[in-house]
């Protein structure tokens, strides 16, 4: 604790501190990260708050504010409540990482409570270790990194039994009952291919899911060792994350032919077949600006979520337009957790692992040579994300990786304002150029694509800076 929070903590024991005087710069924080998991609701719920308060939160939010400051005015308003009920709401609601925020202005025998509190989103202990390279991508196998934390879960010791241990609390769903849902594997159902297999269309009691089929090879291969790692990352973690921004995941089935995931159904389809539209059949209208300003605010929020949500940060390590996938109203969710694993233990340090994975095009310079892992991974996987899709210039229609990092460093060039200062030219052409306040926006998110591609970790903004800027987008 800071000198300052044990004096404070001190006054605070007799005489708690009013919510109005939490510093600014912590109240920013707190309401970023309240935000970015979009709980206020939860909370108003939890207090009772009146309904015309709750409706008044919800008018100010329509206009652009942030809903947990809101609730902060009214809660620490009108309702007279201080820094130790806020500290006992949020253990209430399992909001370990808001407590951490605001410990300094409670009392520290309070503290023992953050301990207690399990966050809201599980902090599983095992993390996994490797994908292989797999036949259709670019990725690299990689190794356990150098983390005494993490009880690592090797791909030789995977079992399906530690797939069916995270799998326990989900549906397990009958195979012959995704036969019937698919119509027999109709390829007039197929929505897509991936490494692992094919994802199909179903209707599953009266709702359309996306049924991911795994092609097991054989029993004791390495690719199906492969697959087995992969399945377990993706139950563990999106069985666990639950947001607005993360793809569900709903059930699996292990008692057929072939083992399945189901997951929520991306109407859209994926971020990368989008930005591809008017080259792939049928051609379908490309996303407008406003569109993609919205899915750059929805990642940069689910990306946030995974930074922050659980106590250790989880680093996705494959955000890419391929891994996000787009709703019937274009609201991104992110999705492939095969690759996600916790990093160091404080949002601002540095693991080593032992080899590098992930697509390398998207992966910053520290991880490809020094393997060093942080946040920043998908901070500079999501600056790639934010160029290629404002630019309308795409790592995917590149074969080679020599060509992707020259398309790469000619993007950022042109881009520059020292290099182009009237950035007229810079927009994907197949839209007419943004005018206004959609130019300002469109700029603004190029900017922080540069940003977050800067070559120095440390000059990468946060994921909590992009949301805030962002925020202006919807
Ligand atoms: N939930 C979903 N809803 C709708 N379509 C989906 C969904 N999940 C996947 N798809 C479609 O299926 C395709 C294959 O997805 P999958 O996740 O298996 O592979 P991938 O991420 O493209 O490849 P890899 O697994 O090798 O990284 C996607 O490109 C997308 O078009």
């Amino acid at each position: 604790m800071s000198a300052a929070g044990a004096t404070s903590s001190k006054r605070e024991a007799e005489n708690p501190l009013p919510i109005a005087l939490l510093p600014v710069c912590v109240r920013l924080e707190l309401c970023e990260h309240l935000d970015a998991l979009d709980v206020w609701k939860q909370l108003a719920t939890f207090v009772k708050l009146y309904p015309q308060d709750v409706n008044y939160i919800q008018k100010q939010l329509q206009r652009g504010q942030s809903p947990a400051n809101e609730f902060l005015n009214i809660w620490g308003g009108q309702y007279n409540q201080n820094m130790h009920s806020l500290f006992a709401l949020f253990h209430n609601n399992k909001l370990r990482s808001a407590m951490l925020i605001i410990k300094d202005y409670v009392d520290v025998k309070l503290h023992k409570y953050i301990a207690k509190t399990v966050d809201r989103v599980p902090n599983t202990q095992e993390v996994p270790n490797t994908r292989s390279n797999n036949n259709a991508s670019e990725s690299g196998a990689i190794d356990a990194p150098h983390n005494r934390n993490n009880n690592l879960e090797s791909s030789d010791d995977i079992r399906v039994s530690s797939v069916q241990r995270a799998a326990e609390s989900l549906l397990q769903i009958d195979y012959a009952e995704l036969v019937a849902a698919t119509d027999n594997w109709n390829p007039e159902n197929k929505l897509g291919n991936g490494g692992f297999g094919e994802v199909y269309k179903g209707e599953i009691m009266n709702s359309f899911m996306a049924i991911k089929v795994m092609n097991y090879v054989h029993k004791h291969s390495n690719k199906t060792k492969v697959h087995l790692q992969q399945s377990y990352n993706e139950l563990k973690y999106l069985n666990t994350l639950r947001h607005d921004n993360i793809l569900a995941i709903y059930a699996y089935s292990i008692n057929g032919e072939k083992p399945c995931l189901v997951y929520e159904l991306m109407a859209g389809g994926s971020l990368d077949s989008r930005l591809r539209a008017q080259h792939t059949k049928p051609r379908r209208a490309p996303l407008t600006w406003q569109q993609r300003l919205l899915i750059a605010l929805g990642t940069a929020k689910g990306i946030y979520f995974l930074h922050k949500a659980r106590v250790i940060p989880l680093i996705h390590g494959d955000i890419k337009p391929a891994n996000i996938l787009l709703d019937d109203k274009e609201k991104p969710k992110i999705g492939d957790f095969g690759l996600a694993r916790e990093g160091p233990k404080f949002i601002n340090d540095v693991t080593k692992v032992n080899k590098v994975f992930g697509t390398r095009i998207y992966l910053p310079p520290e991880f490809l040579s020094s393997k060093e892992l942080s946040t920043g991974v998908d901070i500079y996987s999501f600056g790639v994300v934010l160029l290629e899709m404002f630019t309308g210039r795409l790592m995917a229609e590149c074969t080679h990786q020599a060509d992707q990092q020259l398309l790469l460093k000619s993007i950022k060039k042109t881009c520059h304002p020292s290099e182009n200062p009237t950035r007229s030219d810079i927009f994907d052409k197949n839209l007419v150029t943004p005018m206004g306040e959609e130019l300002d926006k469109c700029l603004c998110a190029i900017d922080f694509g540069l940003k977050c591609t800067a070559f120095n970790v440390q000059q990468r903004p946060s994921m909590a800076e992009v949301v805030t800027h962002f925020k202006a987008f919807d």
